[in-house]
């Protein structure tokens, strides 16, 4: 522990951004020294959040609402439609004063890119480049970055500039679970080492140069592996949104990448969605109960074991998988990376955006 590298207990200490938040922050000499009303608590330097420092512009949700007025924005009925498809508990409140401002800022931000590419095609005398605008999108298990992925693919894929948006998780890097089941790994999926990290950085890379028909690994959660028989194509899009809890974490964490390229390198815009540990181990239980109710009946479901549990047995059963699995791997490997971020979403008990942070 040492150099910036967040003690464990620091992260843990780390409530969703807010007035009344601490901040963690290793042992630097810059650390220490920036703020005289630090102190040490167990050997942690623990300051306010809002320093003077903050590369961040904040947003309360009715100031972030506001941002879309200045473009008049109207979804048909068929787009609604679209967008409950994604997820029926999404409200439309939602959709209007937290996503539509964000796509049209990626989209101004796509279009900037575009005009940098075309420069730099200038320059080279190259015009056969055709690197898309690439977002990341970062959190933890069950904070939705699946669905805001969606919703923002919908929303980008549907707007006037008419851009074509893949949508890629990094799930389908995992090891598959013979891999991991031969290395002991089982327990640690979604951890650094439980990832292809040499293919991951193949493929942003290759997909950052423009290269045509890339095809990309699928997992599914209902086998809760990697398929064997099928792939995803990738033909460049003109936006990728690279959904996933890793794409934000760097060489540090990933001790079998010698070259210390990270997947950020190759990322024009990233988003961090976060929420306080205790929303995030409920919404993990309430989605466990509601599979449970469904797909863990599917013979197929690698959670068909679990069907026939109790409800009581059930709940401990999907508490004990947060606890050991997804909050460990939170607290250790994916809420130090938030302040990388080039935006932070930050969610309350219902799921609706609280509070939104852009970098200035
Ligand atoms: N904006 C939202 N409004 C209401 N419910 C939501 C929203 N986003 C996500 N949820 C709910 O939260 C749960 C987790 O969402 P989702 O699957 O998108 O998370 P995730 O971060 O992609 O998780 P994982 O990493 O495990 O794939 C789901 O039950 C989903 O229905
Ligand atoms: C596949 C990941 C790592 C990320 O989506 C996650 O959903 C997962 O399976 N975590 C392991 C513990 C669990 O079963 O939730």
């Amino acid at each position: 522990m040492g150099n910036g590298t967040p003690h464990p207990l620091a992260t843990r200490l780390a409530a969703p951004i807010g007035m009344t938040r601490w901040l963690h922050c290793g042992f630097t000499a810059s650390g220490a020294s920036i703020t005289a009303r630090s102190f040490w608590l167990q050997g942690i330097v623990v300051m306010p959040e809002k320093t003077a420092y903050s590369p961040y512009m904040h947003f309360s949700r009715d100031q972030w609402a506001a941002l879309r007025n200045a473009v008049p924005m109207t979804l048909t009925a068929d787009e609604i439609d679209t967008l409950r498809g994604i997820n029926e508990e999404l409200s439309m409140a939602e959709v209007t004063e937290i996503y539509l401002p964000l796509a049209r800022l990626l989209d101004l931000y796509a279009s900037a890119h575009q005009q940098r590419s075309t420069t730099l095609d200038q320059f080279l005398g190259n015009h056969a480049r055709r690197p898309p605008f690439v977002i990341g999108i970062a959190g933890s298990v069950a904070v939705g970055k699946s669905t805001t992925a969606r919703v923002l693919q919908a929303l980008l894929d549907r707007w006037p500039t008419s851009r074509r948006v893949a949508l890629v998780t990094t799930d389908g890097f995992l090891y598959p679970n013979a891999t991991l089941d031969a290395r002991g790994l089982m327990a640690r999926k979604g951890f650094p080492e439980s990832f292809d990290i040499a293919r991951l950085l193949e493929f942003v890379s290759e997909l950052k140069a423009g290269a045509p028909k890339l095809e990309v690994p699928l997992y599914s959660h209902l086998v809760y592996d990697v398929l064997s028989d099928r792939t995803q194509m990738v033909d460049q899009p003109d936006i990728v949104i690279l959904e996933g809890l890793n794409v934000l974490q760097s060489g540090m964490d990933y001790p079998q990448n010698a070259d210390h390229v990270f997947v950020s390198d190759f990322l024009d815009f990233s988003i961090y969605v976060d929420a306080d540990i205790d929303h995030l181990n409920a919404w993990f239980l309430n989605r466990f109960m509601t599979l449970r109710e469904s797909v863990f009946a599917d013979p197929n479901s690698y959670f068909h074991k679990y069907a026939h549990l109790s409800e009581t047995e059930a709940q401990a059963t999907a508490n004990r998988i947060w606890r050991d699995i997804n909050e460990k791997n939170l607290v250790e490997n994916i809420l130090p990376t938030r302040e990388r971020a080039s935006l932070i979403l930050t969610k309350g008990a219902e799921h609706a955006v609280e509070q939104v942070m852009l970098r200035k």
